[in-house]
This record gives structure tokens, sequence and C-alpha cells, in this order.
């Protein structure tokens, strides 16, 4: 073990959520160190959100492309897989993260390569890759940023056969002829469309009576309809009793369902949610439960304590990239606040040291095809939480905007307004190219931008956005 050295802040974890901690941190003018047992840049950019919407952009844009007279015909053939794969390769950097290094080098973090663990408040062991130990201590604050991993069901023959999770779906390097996906997640959805789309006769097997289901329902109902038209086989309502691959890593592998069917196929991905990866870090020296997502406040602060933090997926408030670096901003400006001894943070309702957006605004978008894009609250969750409201619902296809996007046009919009304080709570649209439109509602809701005062934001005619105005006229009456 090396001598002790101190930081004013340690990071565990360098996805991009640990990255913009630090990055904050450093901005504020605190030493910052960072502990990072695999690659810089985390899940997301090397077994996630890269690699997954490399392999399904030019599924989407074909599918784009295909329903414009006129271009449809020259994009009839398949895609080509090798050239698709090539690209997400080297948006992945070849999973080469030499250049992270240099950025977190050049904003002046200390980086520390190996697997990071508590012992002890504010204290931190690095055990790096040629079993020399670093000690590290924090004056401040230790922040964990350690993500999470793909969770596997305990099913007979599972273990055995070699599945996929969501880090083989997305670096794979040859096009299966048969894929099993199991899940209806967001996961599951967007590898189903992916690998379709190059070439795999996917099976996407559903244990519930939907796709999609933190969402509106018609998303899922649009999503499943496309899907099915693309050629993948969907069945709803069916779980998987077990797993055989008579061959053990290689030949194919037969998937049993709980009605006593069964599917075979060359692969199988389990999209079955995700663990936060917390276990063997010593939560325990710190009276922690190891293995457990981390309770938080909204300045990201672990509840019972005056030093450590989770950011990002560990602390389960909403496992996506853009909402954890949001998280990672607040939580940097709220530990160097308390740093300084600044003596009153800005807690309130979207203070600088509160994460409100996490309750309120979550934006996301599933690049499914069509595309499905929601941000705040549905009307079942609006309704839960206590709020009077009302849903106004347009069909996206009546839209002169959508029609010249796309001929046969097939999407929806709804929208969720707070009767009592006229502001809008939440959208959800699904169609072709919403997900550029989110963004539009996710300033609406954030903003809690009044109804009267949306009826003078003017969409562009003629594109998509337009949908607002019919939102806002049906609303009106
Ligand atoms: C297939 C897939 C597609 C996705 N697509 C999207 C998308 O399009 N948009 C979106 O917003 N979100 C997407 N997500 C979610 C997104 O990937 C996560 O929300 C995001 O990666 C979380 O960032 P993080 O920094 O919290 O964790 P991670 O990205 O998991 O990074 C954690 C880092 O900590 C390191 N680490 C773990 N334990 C230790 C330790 N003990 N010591 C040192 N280092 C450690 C890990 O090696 C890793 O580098 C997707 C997820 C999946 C699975
Ligand atoms: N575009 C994006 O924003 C994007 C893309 C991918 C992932 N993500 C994020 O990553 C996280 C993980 O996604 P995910 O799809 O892995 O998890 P998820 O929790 O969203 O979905 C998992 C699904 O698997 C089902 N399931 C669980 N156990 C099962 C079993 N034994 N048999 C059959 N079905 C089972 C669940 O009912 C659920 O519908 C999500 O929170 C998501 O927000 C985001």
């Amino acid at each position: 073990m090396t001598e002790a050295v101190e930081y004013d802040v340690v990071v565990l974890g360098a996805g991009p959520v640990g990255e913009n901690v630090a990055d904050r941190t450093r901005a504020a003018g605190l030493s910052t160190a960072v502990v990072e047992s695999e690659l810089i840049g985390g899940e997301c950019s090397y077994w996630a959100c890269v690699p997954s919407k490399a392999l399904l952009r030019p599924a989407l844009a074909r599918a784009d492309a295909r329903r414009v007279p006129g271009l449809s015909g020259a994009v009839q053939g398949p895609l080509d897989a090798k050239a698709v794969l090539a690209r997400r390769d080297e948006r992945v950097g070849d999973w080469d993260d030499t250049g992270q290094a240099e950025w977190l080098d050049s904003i002046g973090v200390r980086l520390y390569r190996g697997h990071g663990r508590l012992r002890g408040p504010r204290s931190v062991v690095v055990d790096g890759a040629e079993k020399e130990h670093h000690l590290l201590t924090a004056r401040h604050a230790v922040v964990v940023a350690t993500g999470s991993r793909a969770v596997l069901p305990d099913l007979p023959g599972l273990a055995g056969a070699r599945p996929w999770t969501s880090r083989e779906a997305t670096s794979a390097r040859e096009v299966p002829a048969r894929l099993v996906v199991v899940g209806g997640g967001v996961v599951g959805v967007e590898m189903a469309t992916a690998w379709q789309a190059l070439g795999s006769r996917v099976t996407l097997l559903v244990r519930d009576g939907g796709v999609l289901p933190r969402m509106e329902s018609f998303v899922g109902e649009h999503v499943v309809d496309a899907l099915r038209e693309a050629g993948a086989d969907v069945r709803l309502n069916t779980s998987v009793a077990a797993v055989d691959r008579p061959g053990g890593s290689t030949g194919p592998v037969t998937v049993v369902l709980g009605d006593g069917g069964s599917v075979e196929a060359d692969e199988v991905l389990f999209a079955t949610g995700r663990a936060p990866r917390t276990d063997g870090i010593g939560l325990d020296s710190v009276g922690l439960a190891d293995g457990s997502w981390l309770t938080v406040d909204d300045s990201c602060r672990v509840e019972g304590t005056d030093w450590l933090y989770a950011v990002g997926d560990v602390n389960h408030r909403a496992l996506l990239t853009h909402q954890g670096k949001y998280q990672a901003r607040i939580a940097g400006a709220a530990i160097a606040a308390r740093a300084q001894q600044v003596p009153l943070l800005e807690t309130d309702r979207w203070g600088a040291h509160s994460a409100t957006a996490d309750l309120a605004a979550v934006p996301q978008v599933v690049f499914s095809d069509p595309e499905a894009a929601a941000v705040g609250l549905s009307l079942a969750e609006a309704e839960r939480a206590g709020h009077r409201v009302r849903a106004v619902d347009y069909d996206l296809g009546s839209v002169a905007g959508a029609g010249l996007y796309a001929e046969g046009y097939r999407g929806h919009a709804r929208m969720i307004v707070d009767l009592d304080r006229e502001v809008v709570l939440g959208v959800t649209f699904v169609g072709p190219g919403v997900g550029e439109l989110l963004h539009s509602a996710t300033v609406a809701v954030a903003g809690e931008v009044p109804i009267e005062r949306l009826w003078h934001a003017v969409p562009a005619f003629p594109t998509i956005s337009e949908v607002w105005l019919r939102l806002l006229e049906a609303y009106r009456g």
C-alpha cells in the first residue's frame, strides 16, 4: 500500500457521470481523483448508448427513406451489416479510452486505474492491475458513480448457455441468423429493432401484455405493430422457463417457454433489467448494504452521511446518461458549495443544488422505429401523484409536416395538462422522427410554461412540431 494521498474529492467510476462530477469539482477549484476499473467513458460509451445508437441509426434512416416515394425504391435492399458494424466500432473508438484519459489529464483530474472500494468514511483503496494498492482520502466528498450491470434471471440452463446481455448485443461482431430477445423494456425493443434490420430473424419474448411499460400504452402498441411489420416475431404474455444450449458455448440455443413451447435460435439476449454495481465497493465499511441501490437526497448526497454522494445509475433515480450527467452538475455544485462553507444551499425546488428534474421532467427517447419520446408524467403517473389533469391526444399523422415527412405517417401525441395550474406536466410522442421534437416538450415541462404563453410559441410550418398547435387548440377548444 502506498502512502495515503489526500484530495478534496474522490470519484469512484469514470462513466459519463463520474467524468462530469470530476469536471464540475475541478472547475470549482477542488483537487479531484477518479478511479476507473475498466474504460473511461463507462457503459454508455462502449456497451450501451453509443454503440446501440450506431447500430440503430442506419435502421431508422432506411425505414424513414422507405416511406418517401421517389426514394423508397433506392433503399429496398439489405443493410450492409459489415459497414454498420465497422461504423459502430469507430463510434466506440475501438474500445480504446486513450482520448478520454487525455481529457481527464487536460482538466487536471488525477486518474487511478483499478478497482476502487471504500475503507471507512472518506477513505478509498484502489487495487491496481500490477497488484499495487493506493490509499486515497477525501477532504470533502467521495462520489460513487459505479453505474449498473445487466441482471440475468435465475433460469434452469441459463448460466451454461452463454446468453447475450446488453454488452454482447451492442458489441457483437457478426449478425446471428436467429436471435431471441427476452424482455420488452427499452434495451429489448431497441436491440430487436437493430438486429432485425441487420438481418437477424428476431423473436421478441415479452412477459407482459405490451412493450415499453413505463410509457403511455399507445407507444408500445405502435412499436409492436411496426416490429411485426418489419418481420420480427413479437410474442406478448410469454414467459421463459428454461434455456438449453447442448453444445455449451457453441451451436444453437433453445429457449423453453412457460407454456411448454420452445424457440430455437443462434443467440439469446436477456434484456431483463439492471442491478447496481455497488457490490464489493466497501459499502459495509460505512454502514450501508453491499450491492444496494443508494438512496440520496436531491443534492445526490447519500442519506445519513455528510460526505458520501451517489450519482447516476447507482442512485436509481433515472437510469439515463443525460439525467446522470445532470445529477453530476447538481452534485458537483453542491460539493463545491459545501466545501466553500456556503451557509445556505439552494436545495429548494428547481434550485441550483436540487436535481428537481429527476422528479418532474426526465426526458427519454427510445430509438425504435417509430421513435418514442416522452418527458415528465404519463397520465397514470400524474393521477397517482394526485394532480387534477386532462390528457389531450392528437393523431400525429394529421399534422401537415408529418404527411410531408413520410407517406402514410403513423404516430400519436399526448399532452398532460395540470388543470389547477394550467401548465404541462408531461408529453409523449410516438412516430418517425419524434426524437428531435422532445426537447421542446422538456422546455415546456421543466419551465412550467403557462398554457397561455405556450399559445404564443409558434411552431414553424410545415414541421411535425405543429402538433404543439394542434394539442393547444384541442385543449383550448
Ligand atoms: C444497451 C443500452 C443502451 C442505452 N442507451 C441509452 C441511451 O440511448 N440514452 C441514455 O440516456 N441512456 C442509455 N442507456 C443508459 C446509460 O447507459 C446509463 O444510464 C449510463 O451509462 C449511466 O452512467 P453511469 O456513469 O452512472 O454508469 P456507467 O456508464 O455504468 O459507468 C460506471 C463506471 O464505473 C466503473 N466502475 C464500476 N465499479 C467500479 C469500481 N469499484 N472501481 C472503479 N470503477 C468502477 C465502470 O467500469 C464504469 O466505467 C443505455 C443502457 C443500455 C444498457
Ligand atoms: N434510449 C434509451 O434511453 C435507453 C436505451 C436502453 C436502455 N436505457 C435505460 O437502461 C435501463 C435498462 O433497460 P432494460 O431494458 O434492460 O431494463 P427495463 O427495466 O427497462 O426493462 C426490462 C424488462 O424486462 C422484463 N423482465 C424482467 N425480468 C424478466 C424475466 N425474467 N423474463 C421476462 N421478462 C423480464 C421487465 O418486465 C421489463 O419490462 C432502462 O432504465 C433504460 O432507461 C435507455
